[in-house]
């Protein structure tokens, strides 16, 4: 089976060169804001048994931008949510910094998804209640933190939506939406923003729009952001994009343009199709 063969090879590389090779960033920050290691999700047992994680290794580097991607049931989401602390862990090991999400009780995990961790969905899950700057510091208000002012405008600024902060959800174009989704995911200052399909819901225009953000903030704020995508040109933004296979890590690549990226697929179709 060249495919594990090469699962282990790569999973191996990844875990050794978490943020190689690729040009400097100005946002740059060392190290691994996340780190995967032997991480395995099983769901149901019996019949009903799935593996949705077989041993997965991989970090993602701080001030970076990752996409995952792999087909249908490949199990991006279940490694996100792992990683996020949104689902527990079968084996292995998923950390946030250095914390082992598995040593956190239940009130510890809520604490540090509320401060650690940002969330962008495809819905762009916006309080239709509040403004559009009450939606981006609602977190922090949440948390009983003041928002750094000046932060603030940075990221608003950098978003494009210094126009709109006055404006309800319902005022708002969905790509608009989406931007006051990705300003508060970034305004907490997360050690790790997970975003599933965030342009799923948006034309091409809005997403580019999105994409060209979520870049922004790696390259100019130093935010580290991991992005499940099925979406090759949306994969093109990131600075390296892992592909998963049956719940395994099977390959990579580093700065990556659409074109390469949809090759690849093309690839694994066919190494699928004639394994
Ligand atoms: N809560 C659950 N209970 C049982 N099986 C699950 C659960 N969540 C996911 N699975 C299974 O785990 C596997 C991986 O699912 P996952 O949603 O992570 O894949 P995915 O790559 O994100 O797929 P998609 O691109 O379709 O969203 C699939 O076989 C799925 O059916």
């Amino acid at each position: 089976m060249p495919t594990h063969a090469a699962t282990a090879a790569t999973a191996a590389t990844a875990a050794q060169h978490p943020t190689a090779p690729s040009g400097a960033h100005a946002g740059t920050r060392i190290g691994a804001a996340a780190r995967a290691t032997g991480l395995s999700k099983v769901y149901g047992e019996g019949d009903t048994r799935v593996v949705a994680l077989d041993s997965v290794s991989l970090e993602f580097g701080r001030g970076r931008f990752t996409a995952i991607m792999g087909p249908s049931g490949s199990g991006k989401s279940t490694l996100m949510h792992c990683m996020a602390g949104l689902d527990t862990v079968s084996e292995g090991s998923a950390r946030i910094g250095d914390t082992e999400l598995a040593s956190l009780n239940d009130r510890q995990l809520t604490r540090l998804r509320r401060d650690q961790v940002g969330f962008v969905f495809q819905a762009f899950n916006l309080l239709p209640t509040l403004t559009a700057l009450e939606n981006i510091t609602l977190p922090m208000d949440i948390a009983g933190r003041k928002p750094d002012r000046q932060w603030l405008d940075t990221v608003v600024a950098t978003v494009g939506l210094s126009g709109r902060l006055g404006h309800r959800p319902s005022q708002l174009s969905g790509g608009q939406q989406q931007r006051v989704a990705v300003a508060r995911a970034i305004a907490a200052r997360p050690e790790i923003i997970f975003a599933d399909e965030p342009t799923g819901n948006l034309d091409s225009r809005s997403g580019a729009e999105i994409l060209t953000f979520l870049r922004d903030s790696v390259q100019e704020l130093g935010q580290t952001v991991v992005m499940v995508t099925h979406d090759p040109v949306a994969a093109s933004y990131a600075d390296r994009v892992v592909f998963l296979a049956d719940g395994r890590l099977i390959d990579e690549v580093y700065d990556p343009t659409a074109e390469a990226v949809l090759d690849r697929m093309r690839q694994f179709d066919t190494d699928a199709r004639t394994s």
